[in-house]
């Protein structure tokens, strides 16, 4: 296999599943890109990929060109508003109907791998962000041993290991840390998510799944910690609908209440351009941390 000619890769892992591995790696991607730089997220959670939902463009196809795969844009770059571009790849989109279930064993996932590590045409692409599976499966040993043997030295930004605080997750999590260890992929950060749930009505902040566990994980591992997360409902709804449109507050029709369950509009016409995702994540009250995170991330990769 030739060299990659990959921009500088950062993987977001966790040996612990629904942690917010996806959420993580959606909001560095926006964050990236809202900043200027140039960014393509690779969905290699080939089971489960739910990057095309959370980004919006669940109905987009992949186009193939002579050389490759055409990724999915999420949203072009607007230099005069300091935005950079966004393209997403992901087994979503080659799939036949959003139900269809992936039974592959694991020499097919790791040609999967292989394949959108080699064929994907990402263009001037200054960050490419990889969303992986939980755990330490088939997907992340072909990717590690794809990325380690034929990246270019210093190509391999590392790791961002994510968390939730609870004893349970860090246990799981340290496995991860290990497997990065044993198969030489640098720990870029820890990110602890779900610490805590600041209440709206009195700001009392809750930790419902404890605290800090994150933290000392990252301390033991001599590891930079990134930040904790809190829970935010505002955060579940972004993600949950890709910024699609929701009822306005208070929308109540034939006595339901349809904006207390986040339900879609449905006949409002799909915006292309991903904007709308692009405006929500700008008003949701976990940007500034998100922010942070990612100039920490962009600031260790160097
Ligand atoms: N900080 C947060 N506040 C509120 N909800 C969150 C937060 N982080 C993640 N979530 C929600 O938790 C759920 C799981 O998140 P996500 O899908 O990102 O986890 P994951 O680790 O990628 O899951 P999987 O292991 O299935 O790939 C989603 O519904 C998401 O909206
Ligand atoms: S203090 Fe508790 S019950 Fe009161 S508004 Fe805050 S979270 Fe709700």
């Amino acid at each position: 296999m030739p060299m990659l000619t990959l921009p500088t890769v950062a993987q977001v892992l966790s040996g612990k599943g629904g942690v917010g591995k996806s959420s993580v790696t959606t909001q560095l991607a926006l964050s990236l890109s809202l900043a200027g730089h140039s960014v393509g997220v690779l969905d290699v959670d080939l089971t489960g990929p739910s990057m095309p939902r959370m980004f919006n463009i669940e109905d987009a196809k992949v186009t193939q060109a002579p050389g490759g795969w055409l990724p999915v844009p999420v949203h072009e770059a607007d230099p005069a508003a300091g935005v950079g571009q966004l393209r997403c790849m992901s087994l979503g989109f080659l799939l036949h109907g959003r139900g269809d279930a992936v039974v592959w064993r694991g020499p097919k996932k790791t040609a999967m791998v292989r394949q959108f590590l080699s064929d994907v045409l990402w263009g001037d692409v200054d960050y490419l962000l990889i969303d992986t599976p939980p755990g330490t499966s088939d997907e992340h040993i072909s990717l590690a041993e794809t990325l380690l043997k034929d990246a270019r030295p210093g190509q391999v930004a590392g790791a961002v290991v994510v968390t939730t605080p609870q004893a349970v997750a860090t246990a799981d999590v340290r496995k991860e840390l290990n497997f990065c260890a044993k198969t030489g992929i640098p720990v870029i950060g820890v990110v602890e998510n779900m610490a805590g749930f600041v209440c709206p009505n009195c700001a009392e902040c809750t930790n419902i799944f404890s605290k800090g566990g994150g933290q000392v994980m990252a301390q033991e591992f001599n590891v930079r910690f990134l930040d904790a997360v809190p829970i935010d409902p505002q955060f579940v709804m972004l993600i949950e609908t890709g910024g699609r449109p929701t009822y306005p507050q208070g929308t109540v029709v034939h006595g339901e209440d349809l904006s207390a369950a986040g339900r879609e509009v449905s006949n409002e016409p799909a915006r292309k351009d991903s904007s709308l995702l692009a405006d929500k994540y700008r008003s949701c009250s976990l940007e500034p941390i998100f922010k942070k995170i990612t100039q920490d991330v962009v600031a260790a990769i160097g």
